[in-house]
């Protein structure tokens, strides 16, 4: 579904990730892990377009997505929820929702939207600023769901979470997986998580992949390592 070939990207003189050879199959949920710093974020806002690569493909259901826009790659099903969740303080939490429609063909909010995440439904006018980080956080989820993307990007999403959303996150990306068989990649630091929802697993460090593995097969120790280094 979806292959980055040779990737490597970065900002002015500094190149930050470096041949970047991954796929995700259809269906699949695939996790990148690594320390701060090593390049997760900037590799998915390479995927998604925000950041131009300096060499290296992106092909999306075979096709080379390499020069399209952000918004492109949205209107072909690739939904983003960065890190840090970026919703819009200023408006109500249906608002929110609503950007999200401007990204796919879909007209309405979805009732299963709120299905996943009844606090919204219950909090859907107030204001995005004053939810807590972890309602903003499955906000921020649920406003790239109702475009009902093919495919999802997800920056560290339990990132500073209290475990009962974080819980609650982890149901949600597995029922999103089964139900509306989207596919993944997950940043996530917690390998007991990324063994309760991920397929395969790639582990970063400074820029390249050090270790990949499906997670059936994964070696814990070998993973411990590149996260403790
Ligand atoms: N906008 C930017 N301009 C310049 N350098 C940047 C920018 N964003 C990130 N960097 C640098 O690129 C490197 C990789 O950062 P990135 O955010 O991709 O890592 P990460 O693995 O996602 O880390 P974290 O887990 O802390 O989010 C870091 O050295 C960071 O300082």
């Amino acid at each position: 579904m979806l292959k980055l070939q040779g990737l490597e990207a970065g900002y002015d003189e500094s190149m930050v990730i470096r041949n970047i050879e991954l796929q995700v199959k259809d269906r699949q949920v695939v996790c990148i892990m690594g320390r701060n710093g090593v390049g997760k974020t900037t590799l998915l806002k390479t995927i998604m377009g925000i950041i131009s690569p300096r060499k290296g493909k992106v092909l999306f259901m075979e096709e080379d997505i390499t020069k399209k826009r952000p918004s492109q790659r949205a209107q072909q099903g690739i939904g983003y929820v960065p890190q840090g969740r970026e919703i819009f303080p200023k408006l109500s939490v249906y608002e929110n929702l609503l950007i999200g429609l401007e990204a796919g063909k879909e007209k309405k909010v979805k009732e299963e939207v709120y299905a996943y995440f009844p606090i919204l439904k219950e909090f859907r006018k107030r204001n995005g600023g004053d939810l807590s980080g972890g309602q903003q956080q499955q906000l921020a989820i649920a406003r790239a769901l109702v475009s009902n993307p093919s495919f999802l990007l997800l920056d560290e999403p339990t990132e500073g979470i209290q475990p009962n959303i974080v819980e609650q996150i982890q149901e949600v990306i597995k029922d999103v997986k089964h139900t509306l068989h989207t596919s993944m990649i997950l940043v996530e630091q917690d390998l007991e998580f990324v063994k309760s929802v991920a397929d395969y697993v790639y582990v970063i460090d400074h820029g390249s992949i050090v270790y990949e593995n499906s997670v059936d097969q994964i070696n814990d120790d070998e993973v411990y390592h590149y996260l403790s280094v």
